[in-house]
């Protein structure tokens, strides 16, 4: 029976390629999914289907999915680390410009204009005096999260002659490694508000960075000061934002995030969420989602889930596979591998690995293991889901 893939939202062509028709049927309308493949669409307040095996995000944030739940089923969640950041870092460019240079604004006066030559002439040089902008090159970019995005702008702004201070209490080492050594590293996120003439965020939207730049965060920031935020848009609270421009605490915001309040105010950009808008970060994206389920569904194999460790092992020769998600409490293995050797099953070759409150094992056990045994170990207290492959 082929696997069943229910995509949410258009997904590139080049990363469905990756799932063959003789082993998958994919698709907006297939019921009874053994995975999810999604990008923005909300899978919040949604049921979830008892088929699916497995969520994979085609993109970096998963705030649109309800991690929780699914891990509570047994069900990794998958997103594409970096596949889209070199796209979101050239949005952010343009938006550095966007907010020095005044152009949309400006664009905006360029195209109502009207007359002959002569006459347009002569009203633009009477306008342009109102989009005087500013030049990069000694300015100072504060860049917020420095992971997959946040290195790569801080690193691009580095070549545009900015100074440019970084803050990331839980960088990575990969990503310490990737970042220029000239970016100053700030511990104090008030700090990097004060100096900054630009600050930019990258951070991922979950509970502890909702209204991140509030109301005191605004106070910190020159009042001269441009904030970009091309990562999500509840990470900014909307109703200081407002107060701080108008009461001029902050000069613009450049956002790739819409909102009824934000939409046509005076100092504000906003993008029609277009960062991972490009066909290079579109097919990164499909391909890296489409390998990690056809790696998990047909191997149990995990990598760049958002919930599960990740997990891989070489397949024994003449095998049942058992992929199994459990809590992370005591004894589980021990109780799966009893009820393998009352049933006279002998283990070739297992695997452990935990991350959190969850742990994940793949069995591969020589003969076949009966449905009536899969069912007694789905039964396992603390057992959250299992399969054989
Ligand atoms: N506009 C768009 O189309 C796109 C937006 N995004 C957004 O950008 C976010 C970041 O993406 P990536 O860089 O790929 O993710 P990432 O996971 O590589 O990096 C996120 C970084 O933020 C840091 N962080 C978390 N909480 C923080 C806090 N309170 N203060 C400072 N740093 C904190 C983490 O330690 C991590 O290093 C995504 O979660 C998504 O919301 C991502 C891609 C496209
Ligand atoms: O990867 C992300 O986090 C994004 O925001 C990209 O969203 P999209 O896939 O373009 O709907």
């Amino acid at each position: 029976m082929p696997f069943r893939i229910r995509t949410l939202n258009a997904i590139s062509q080049v990363g469905l390629s990756r799932l063959p028709g003789d082993k998958y049927t994919v698709g907006h309308d297939v019921t009874s999914p053994d995975a999810l493949l999604v990008r923005s669409a909300s899978l919040h307040n949604q049921p979830i289907e008892p088929s699916v095996l497995a969520v994979a995000r085609a993109g970096a944030g998963t705030n649109n999915i309800p991690i929780a739940e699914f891990s509570k089923l047994g069900v990794p969640v998958f997103n594409t680390p970096g596949a889209n950041a070199n796209a979101v870092k050239e949005l952010v460019v343009a938006g550095l410009f966007l907010a020095a240079r005044n152009i949309v604004d400006a664009a905006a006066f360029a195209h109502r204009l009207e007359g002959d030559h002569a006459t347009m002439d002569k009203l633009v040089e009477a306008g342009k005096k109102n989009y005087v902008g500013f030049e990069l090159p000694g300015r100072t970019l504060g860049v917020i999260g420095l992971g997959a995005i946040g290195v790569e702008v801080a690193n691009v702004a580095l070549s545009l002659g900015m100074n440019v201070l970084g803050y990331d209490p839980g960088i990575t080492v990969q990503h310490a490694w990737a970042l220029s050594s000239q970016v100053e590293h700030v511990t104090d996120l008030d700090e990097l508000l004060k100096r900054s003439d630009i600050v930019t965020l990258h951070v991922p939207l979950v509970a502890g960075t909702k209204g991140l730049i509030g109301a005191s965060q605004f106070q910190a920031m020159k009042s001269s000061a441009v904030l970009l935020n091309f990562a999500r848009g509840p990470i900014v609270d909307e109703p200081a934002l407002i107060e701080a421009l108008e009461a001029g605490q902050l000069r613009g915001y450049v956002c790739d995030f819409p909102t009824p309040t934000l939409n046509k105010r005076p100092r504000v950009v906003t993008l029609p969420h277009l960062g991972a808008s490009t066909n290079e970060a579109e097919e990164n994206c499909a391909r890296m989602a489409a390998d990690e389920l056809r790696w998990y569904l047909e191997e149990g194999t995990i990598q760049n889930s958002v919930n599960f460790p990740d997990a891989r092992l070489s397949r024994a020769e003449g095998t049942s596979r058992l992929s199994i998600s459990n809590s992370n409490v005591p004894n589980m293995v021990g109780q799966i591998s009893t009820m393998l050797a009352e049933a006279r099953l002998n283990i070739a070759d297992l695997l452990n690995k935990s991350r959190g409150d969850l742990a994940y094992t793949l069995v591969d056990v020589e003969g076949e293991v009966p449905d009536d045994l899969l069912a007694k170990i789905k039964g396992i207290e603390g057992v959250l889901s299992a399969r054989l492959i």
